[in-house]
C-alpha cells in the first residue's frame, strides 16, 4: 500500500508541518502521519504568533524558506510590533491569528506540495534496524518504510489532562493521547521526563462588556512577518485588557484544595514564565491584580481567549472567578481551562542537526524536546526536516551558529545545556542579539536557505536588491551634507543641538533622537534622496548606521568565538585518554559528543580548565 518514503514525519503540529514542508520542498518524498487530519497545525493554546524573541524566530523561519511567516500573514486579524520604544534588537513582531484559518492555510500549503502524502493513524513504534530508523508501525498494525523519521509528537506522549480532581488521558482537549513511542524509546536506552503546561478557559464574546475594558488596537500601519509579497492587513480586530481583583483571587483560592497543581497530582514541571493564574496568586500573594488580555479567536467567531487566566482548577471555580473580572460579569464559558502533563526527551540526547545520538536517521523536533511555543516548535521542525532530507541524500548537516540566528541559539542551548522546565525563547538567551534582529533575518539567512534548495529564487533576488540598496543608501547618507540654515529648524523641533557647520546626514543620524523619518518630514530635498528605495532598505540602512559601533563590537566577539567553533572534534573522540579532564566534564562530553571546541565550552559541567586540557590535547 505504501512505497518507501525518504522521510516520515510523525505529527502535524507546528514542528511536523514545517518539517514535512521543508523536506518535501527540497525534494524528499514525505509521508506525514498524524492522528487526526482535522487538527493539522492546530494552535493548542493562544491564537497568536510571534512576540518577544518568538517574532524574530518566525522571521528567520521565513527567511530560510519556511512557511510559518506566510501562514501567519495570510491568517492574522491583528498585527503589532512590540518594544518599539526600545532599540531595534528588541523590536518583535506579533500577530493575533484566526485559529481556524491558520490551520486551513497550513493544510493548503501541504496539500499543494506534490511531495507530501498523508496518512491518518497513530504511530506506535519506530522501526529500527542496525541502529538506524527506517520506518514506523502504526496502531492499525501497518508498517511503513522510510530512510529517516522525524518525531514531532508535541504534548501527546502519555498525555494526561487535569481539571480539578478529574483527570483523563488526552494529547489536547478532545484528542486522544499517544502511547507506545515513549516505552519503546526508553527500552532502547533513551532518557525521558515529564513536563506540564496549561491553557485558559474560552468564553463567548457576546457575553462580555467591553466598555469596562481597555481597547488594544493593532498598529496603525501594520507590518507582517514574511519577506515575500504577502500583504499587510487593511482592517484589524482589537484585543482588550482587563484585570483580576481580590474577589477573583479569593474565589480561586476556594479551589486550591482540589487543584492538581498544589495537590501533587501533576508530576511534570511547568513553564516558569507562563504560570497558571492559581500559581500567580499563590506566588505573588502581595499583588492585588493581574492583567488579562481578552483576545478574539478569529474574524468570524464569537469565541474569545482569556490570556493570563490559564488554570486547571475545577470548572465551577473557574466560572465563578471569571465572572468577578470587570467586563466578565455575565460571561458564558465555552470550554474550561485545563493542565496537561506529557513525556518529553531531554534534548541533550540530540546532535545539532536534531538527529538522536543513539539511533541514526531518527530526528526529534518541537515540544517532544522539552520546549514550549509554536515558534520554538516550528523552527525545530524546519531544521529537522532540512537535516533529515540532507541525511537521506548524503549531504552535509545544516547547522546555524548562535551568531547567525535565534534558531541556532535555541538548538545549541537545548543540546548542550538541556532543559529542566519547558524552554521558551527570550532575547536575553542570545549573546549576539544586536546582530540577530527581526529586520535583517533575510540578509542573515536567505542565501543559506537558497543554497540548500529551500528558499526560492525570488526570495534570493529580493535580498540581493535589499543589500544593494542598503549599501547605496549608506553611501548617500555618508556623502550628503546639509547646511545649518537648511536643517536647524527641523533640529529645533526635534529638540537636539543645532548645527554650526555643514554636516553629513550620517553624522546627524548617529544622534539617538534623530530618525530618517524626522529628517525627511518637511524637507523635500532630503526626502527625494530616498524615493527610489524600498522602505525596508531605508530602515535597514538607518539601523546599520545608528548602531554600527554595537554591531562592530558583537562582530568582534563572534570572530573570537568562531576560532573555537572552527576547532572540530571527531565524532568518535575517546575522552577517556584525556586523563586530566574533570570527572563531570568527561561524563558530559561523552554524552553530548560536541562537534567543536566552541560547542564543548557551552556544555554545563564542562569547565574552562577542561577546555584548556582538551585544546592542548587536540593541538598535540
Ligand atoms: C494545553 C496546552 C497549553 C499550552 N500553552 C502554551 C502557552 O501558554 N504558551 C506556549 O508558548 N505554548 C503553549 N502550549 C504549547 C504549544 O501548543 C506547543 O509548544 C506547540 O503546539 C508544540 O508544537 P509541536 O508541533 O511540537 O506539537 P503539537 O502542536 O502538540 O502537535 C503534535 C502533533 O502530533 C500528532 N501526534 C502525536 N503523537 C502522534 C502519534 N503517535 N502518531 C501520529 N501523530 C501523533 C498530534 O496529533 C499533533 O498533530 C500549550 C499546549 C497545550 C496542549
Amino acid at each position: 500500500m505504501f512505497e518507501e518514503y525518504d522521510v516520515i514525519v510523525v505529527g502535524a503540529g507546528h514542528a511536523g508541518c514545517e518539517a514535512a514542508a521543508a523536506a518535501a520542498t527540497m525534494g524528499s518524498s514525505v509521508l506525514l502521519v498524524t492522528m487526526n487530519m482535522h487538527t493539522i497545525a492546530q494552535m493548542s493554546c493562544n491564537p497568536a504568533m510571534g512576540g518577544v524573541a518568538k517574532g524574530q524566530i518566525v522571521r528567520e523561519i521565513d527567511a530560510l524558506g519556511g512557511q510559518s511567516g506566510i501562514v501567519s500573514d495570510k491568517t492574522m486579524i491583528q498585527f503589532r510590533m512590540l518594544n518599539l520604544s526600545k532599540g531595534p534588537a528588541m523590536w518583535s513582531p506579533r500577530c493575533q491569528s484566526d485559529r481556524v484559518m491558520f490551520a486551513q492555510e497550513w493544510r493548503n500549503i501541504l496539500e499543494n506540495n506534490p511531495n507530501v502524502d498523508f496518512w491518518q493513524d497513530t504511530v506506535k513504534e519506530v522501526i529500527i534496524q542496525d541502529g538506524k530508523a527506517c520506518g514506523v508501525t502504526t496502531s492499525l498494525g501497518i508498517e511503513i518504510k522510510s530512510k529517516a523519521v522525524v518525531l514531532t509528537n508535541g504534548t501527546f506522549l502519555n498525555g494526561l489532562i487535569h481539571i480539578g480532581e478529574k483527570n483523563f488521558g488526552g494529547g489536547r482537549t478532545g484528542e486522544k493521547s499517544a502511547t507506545g513511542i515513549t516505552e519503546q524509546l526508553v527500552n532502547l536506552g533513551f532518557e525521558s521526563g515529564r513536563m506540564k503546561t496549561g491553557t485558559p478557559p474560552r468564553v463567548d464574546g457576546r457575553s462580555l462588556d467591553y466598555s469596562k475594558m481597555e481597547e488594544q488596537p493593532g498598529d496603525e500601519n501594520p507590518g507582517k512577518f514574511s519577506y515575500t509579497n504577502t500583504t499587510p492587513l487593511a482592517k484589524q480586530r482589537s484585543c482588550w485588557i482587563t484585570y483580576t481583583n481580590s474577589e477573583v483571587h479569593d474565589l480561586l483560592r476556594t479551589g486550591f484544595e482540589k487543584s492538581p497543581m498544589f495537590s501533587g497530582r501533576i508530576r511534570g514541571i511547568g513553564p516558569r514564565y507562563c504560570p497558571s493564574v492559581e500559581d500567580k496568586i499563590n506566588r505573588f500573594a502581595d499583588k492585588d491584580r493581574h492583567q488579562i488580555f481578552v483576545e478574539p479567536e478569529g474574524w468570524d467567531t464569537v469565541e474569545v481567549y482569556v490570556n493570563g487566566f490559564s488554570t486547571s482548577l475545577p470548572e465551577d471555580v473557574q466560572y465563578a472567578a471569571l465572572r468577578k473580572i470587570p467586563g466578565f460579569e455575565k460571561a458564558k464559558m465555552f470550554r474550561p481551562g485545563y493542565a496537561i502533563e506529557y513525556d518529553y526527551f531531554p534534548p541533550t540526547q540530540l546532535k545539532s542537526t536534531l538527529e538522536t545520538h543513539l539511533i541514526s536517521n531518527l530526528f526529534f523536533a518541537g515540544q517532544i524536546n522539552g520546549t514550549t511555543g509554536y515558534e520554538e516548535a516550528a523552527c525545530q521542525g524546519l531544521m529537522a526536516g532540512i537535516n533529515a532530507h540532507r541525511n537521506v541524500y548524503d549531504l552535509d548537516p545544516f547547522i546555524l551558529k548562535r551568531s547567525e540566528a535565534y534558531i541556532g541559539v535555541l538548538i545549541d542551548d537545548l543540546i548542550n545545556k538541556g532543559t529542566e522546565e519547558p524552554y521558551r525563547m527570550f532575547t536575553s538567551r542570545a549573546e549576539y542579539r544586536t546582530l540577530l534582529r527581526q529586520d535583517n533575518a533575510d540578509i542573515r539567512l536567505t542565501e543559506k536557505g537558497y543554497e540548500i534548495g529551500l528558499a526560492s529564487q525570488e526570495r534570493l533576488a529580493n535580498v540581493h536588491i535589499k543589500k544593494q540598496q542598503v549599501e547605496e543608501i549608506i553611501r548617500v547618507l555618508s556623502t550628503t551634507k546639509v547646511a545649518p540654515e537648511d536643517i536647524n529648524s527641523t533640529l529645533e523641533t526635534i529638540g537636539t543641538a543645532l548645527l554650526k557647520e555643514k554636516t553629513t546626514l550620517s553624522q546627524l543620524l548617529k544622534r539617538p533622537q534623530i530618525s530618517i523619518e524626522q529628517l525627511t518630514t518637511g524637507n523635500p530635498e532630503i526626502a527625494n534622496l530616498f524615493v527610489s528605495y524600498l522602505p525596508d532598505s531605508v530602515q535597514q540602512a538607518e539601523i546599520n548606521l545608528k548602531y554600527d559601533s554595537y554591531i562592530e563590537k558583537e562582530m568582534l566577539l563572534v570572530e573570537k568565538m568562531n576560532k573555537l567553533e572552527n576547532l572540530g572534534i571527531i565524532d568518535n573522540f575517546n575522552y577517556d585518554v584525556v586523563t586530566s579532564l574533570s570527572y563531570e566534564g568527561r561524563d558530559k562530553l561523552k554524552r553530548i559528543r560536541p562537534a567543536t571546541i566552541g560547542q564543548a565550552s557551552r556544555i554545563s559541567g564542562v569547565s574552562p580548565s577542561d577546555i584548556s586540557v582538551l585544546m592542548l590535547f587536540i593541538g598535540r
